[in-house]
């Protein structure tokens, strides 16, 4: 039987505050959640990591090396005033494994060891929970859509000094692509989410908040009965923010699918005309150019992001 449900189905924005893991009502609950994690995130080892690449550049291009296809450490803002003013360093457990052990031995004490560290101890503990409790909104086992582990770990160093030091752009308004992310934050303020009820209107969250929210691939799985939320973050000149954010998708050979028809969704959704790989593919495009690391065929601005996979998904 096809599901109903209305275009954008969102409950009250009111972040709730789950102990531990969020439970299936935290979840139904809001738009955004609050989530108590197992361990802190290190934020000086983040800080000593990006310190260390911005001075060692031959470090910084032997770690790009081992991802050739799209580099780790991503500085674009360093000489590109209109992209998202931050820098990033984007990590996987398969990139992690490709690491040469000389260059291991170098960036351990520089902060590596304890981002790993911290990482596989939120992905093993938080991951299977979160996915359970997605699965019990859903009234879907997610569980065997996402048994890869497709993870990816993102810092972010929104630092003062960038080719556009007074922007207020640190990471522009979009939706991310997988089933689920997690923003641990330094304590600055500067994300903001889109008022589920308002579009347009822009709420801050608190800066020392852990917060879980979804992505597209959530919306699609589960028929419409997660929402996805739209966020961004604003930088203040002059001041360094840290996060760290950990991405969880699933297999790349999962088909964009509800498990049964929904109404409101795209024929090409309903009938899984797509897999995860494409649809990471298109997502990945417009992401690099937004951060100045991909140019785009002309006419395609590259900020139409969230409009675009609007299309695709609804009706
Ligand atoms: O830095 C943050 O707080 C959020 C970053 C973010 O939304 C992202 O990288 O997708
Ligand atoms: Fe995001």
């Amino acid at each position: 039987m096809a599901t109903q449900i209305s275009q954008r189905q969102y409950s009250a924005y009111e972040p709730t505050l789950a102990q531990s893991s969020p439970t299936t009502a935290d979840l139904l609950s809001s738009a955004i959640t609050f989530i108590e994690p197992i361990t802190a995130a290190p934020f000086s080892a983040i800080q000593s990591l990006f310190d260390h690449l911005a001075e060692n550049p031959a470090t910084a291009a032997a770690l790009n090396e081992v991802y050739s296809l799209r580099g780790i450490f991503k500085a674009a803002a360093t000489i590109n005033p209109t992209c998202d003013q931050k820098l990033t360093i984007d990590l996987s457990p398969t990139r992690n494994a490709c690491i040469p052990p000389s260059l291991q031995a170098e960036l351990n004490p520089h902060g590596l060891a304890d981002v790993s560290t911290f990482f596989t101890a939120v992905t093993a503990y938080h991951v299977p929970q979160i996915i359970a409790s997605l699965s019990a909104v859903a009234d879907r086992d997610l569980a065997p859509l996402h048994t890869k582990l497709n993870v990816n770990f993102r810092l972010i160093d929104y630092i003062p000094v960038t080719a556009s030091p007074d922007s207020q752009n640190g990471c522009g308004a979009h939706t991310d692509y997988g089933t689920f992310s997690i923003i641990f934050q330094d304590g600055t303020a500067g994300l903001e989410m889109e008022a589920p009820e308002a579009p347009g209107m822009w709420v801050p969250v608190p800066g020392d908040a852990t917060i879980l929210l979804c992505g597209w691939c959530a919306v699609v799985l589960t028929g419409g009965k997660i929402a996805a939320v739209r966020h961004r973050v604003r930088r203040v000149p002059g001041v360094r923010r840290l996060s760290a954010v950990l991405f969880v998708a699933p297999d790349l050979v999962v088909k964009m699918a509800p498990a049964e028809r929904v109404e409101l969704f795209s024929e090409a959704v309903n009938e899984g005309h797509f897999d995860v790989r494409w649809f990471k593919e298109v997502m990945g495009k417009k992401w690099r150019y937004r951060e100045g690391n991909e140019e785009l065929a002309p006419g395609n601005d590259g900020f139409e992001q969230d409009i675009d996979v609007e299309r695709l998904i609804w009706k």
